[in-house]
């Protein structure tokens, strides 16, 4: 599903009504009947049912009253509050609302007075339609717009949002001070990155996209970021050849641990297993090679040159050097640590290694303490796959700095350095070095846990040595890290779920995308490939 800014629907509205000639007022029409359908749809169109229209001073307020008028036809009781004076209603919204009956009008545009008269009507409401503020909410929200919307959100009727909660950000999806919980939103052209990021999804209840007759042209050629559910990400998996074998599935080297981290080095490697991978080796510092033959059974391992203190030496490199001659793809990073011996063996080998590298963890640590060592690094595909925090020291400000802005923030970074970028949390970020952005729908807070991180480093690694292409092992690998942990969730619960019950589903994850392909071909009429 693509997903679009609030900028970029108000650039595909101005173009509908300046390019195509498509008059706004018939596009807010569209907007309201489309709407009025999908509420008479979910909450009955029988009439009788009592509706309270809520609606701010700008088109979204617009789409409210076109609302009220198709409600009002079809048999329902319906009131309007609208939080501003008459004289400020201007334009299409004007237009609206010259057609709707004086005596179902109410104007309130202070604080105070919609609880005082109004709170009994609220709470009698069967629907309470939010119509408040759509893409061009522009500031937190005050006064009576504060009011409304807890009063909406405390009343018990059903709600159902236009466009978006009112006091949910169009592109970042923050809670602006206060923001509605709708039951059904009905946006229109374009799901909005609002609808998908968090905080604002958890407003949004059922997402409906309407058609509201903007050209195919104008909608298909606004810039937009893919949401990535399951349909789209099975289309990415690839089935194996009968006639496979382990020789031609790719072979992982996992350069990673280090004293009380061996479990970090050991997740990534057996992910890796449990992704598809052919073969996987894992080389970690020798005092803890043994420790790492006890806890693998499929994965090779290697012992690579430590310090005392059982670190990776820089005498470390020429052996993965050597290692990497017979491998397909390095997965850098896990449990690594930040000894300078070790930072000096990750740019040496960004430097030196010209086949595709995963990076994590401390690898990318390493890589914050000099960025221009992507710059020198020899030509090979690169994934970096930060975790917030990492993703603030390589980008070089404060945590909330990049929060606030994660998908330019992983866009610019992912641009200026030529690299695949996964940019992990609740909604985990894709873009791939020339910008395409995908943002991922699967995954649940129980993977908030250690190990998480190691595991998909694992899975992206055994993608790419599988033959993925880089911007398709990301997603894919990405998508399935968040299914499996969906897996687990659905098994046992969220609470308590842990890196390893996660990796143990990956094959059942990876096989539910295999059978939705072939239930999409069955379904097609196709004869389905057994
Ligand atoms: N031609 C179009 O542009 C169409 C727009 N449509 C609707 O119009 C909406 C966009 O309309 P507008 O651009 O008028 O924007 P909105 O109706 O979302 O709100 C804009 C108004 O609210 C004020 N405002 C912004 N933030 C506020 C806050 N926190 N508290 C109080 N007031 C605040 C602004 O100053 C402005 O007056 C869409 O979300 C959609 O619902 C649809 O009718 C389809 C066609
Ligand atoms: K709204």
């Amino acid at each position: 599903m693509k997903v679009i800014s609030a900028h970029a629907m108000q650039e595909i509205d101005r173009r509908a009504i300046k390019e195509f000639g498509i008059p706004g007022h018939e596009l807010m029409e569209n907007a309201g009947r489309r709407c009025t359908e999908e509420i008479v749809a979910a909450y009955g169109g029988d009439g009788g049912k009592r509706a309270v229209v809520f609606a701010g001073k700008g088109n979204n307020g617009g789409d409210g009253y076109v609302i009220a008028r198709h409600l009002l036809e079809r048999g329902w009781q319906v009131q309007v509050i609208v939080l501003a004076r008459r004289e400020e209603i201007k334009g299409d919204a004007l237009i609206s609302l010259v057609l709707l009956p004086d005596d179902i009008l109410c104007f309130c545009p202070e604080e105070g007075e919609l609880t005082s008269r109004y709170h009994g009507d609220i709470q009698a409401a069967d629907l309470l339609v939010d119509a408040l503020l759509g893409t061009g909410l522009n500031h937190e929200l005050r006064g009576v717009y504060r009011e409304a919307v807890a009063l909406i959100n405390r009343a018990p009727g059903r709600v159902a949002a236009v466009d978006i909660p009112s006091g949910i950000h169009g592109t970042t999806g923050s809670v602006m001070g206060q923001a509605v919980r709708a039951d059904l939103t009905v946006t229109f052209a374009c799901a909005k990155l609002g609808h998908v990021l968090y905080p604002g999804a958890e407003h949004v209840g059922r997402l409906v996209v309407a058609d509201i007759g903007i050209p195919q042209q104008v909608s298909e050629t606004a810039v937009g970021y893919e949401f990535l559910d399951e349909c789209q990400a099975a289309a990415l998996a690839m089935r194996r050849a009968r006639t496979a074998h382990k020789g031609n599935c790719g072979h992982c080297l996992v350069v990673a641990g280090s004293p009380g981290k061996t479990g970090a080095a050991v997740l990534a490697a057996n992910s890796a297993v449990r992704a598809g991978a052919g073969l996987v080796t894992l080389a970690l510092p020798e005092q803890l090679h043994q420790i790492a033959e006890v806890k693998t059974t499929e994965v090779m391992t290697v012992a690579l040159p430590a310090l005392e203190n059982g670190f990776l030496a820089a005498q470390a490199r020429p052996v993965i050097e050597g290692l990497l001659a017979a491998r397909d793809v390095l997965a850098l990073g896990p449990g690594i640590d930040r000894h300078p011996e070790t930072v000096a063996l990750v740019h040496g080998l960004l430097e030196s290694a010209t086949l595709p590298m995963v990076i994590d963890a401390d690898g990318l640590n390493a890589i914050a303490e000099d960025r221009s060592v992507l710059q020198r690094r020899a030509p090979q595909t690169v994934v970096l796959t930060p975790h917030p925090g990492e993703m603030a020291r390589l980008h070089g400000a404060p945590i909330p700095d990049v929060a606030a802005v994660r998908i330019a923030v992983a866009q610019e970074f992912a641009r200026t350095h030529g690299v695949y970028l996964v940019l992990k949390g609740a909604r985990t970020i894709m873009v791939a070095p020339n910008g395409l952005t995908a943002i991922n729908g699967s995954g649940n807070p129980g993977m908030a846990s250690g190990g998480m991180g190691d595991v998909l480093t694992g899975i992206i690694a055994a993608l790419l040595a599988q033959g993925y292409p880089p911007w398709n092992a990301c997603r894919l690998g990405v998508y399935l890290h968040g299914l499996a942990g969906d897996l687990v969730a659905g098994e046992q619960g969220e609470i308590g779920m842990t890196a390893s019950d996660l990796m143990e589903r990956l094959p059942r994850a990876f096989n539910r995308l295999l059978n939705r392909q072939q239930t999409r071909s069955l379904n097609s009429g196709q004869r389905s490939i057994i």
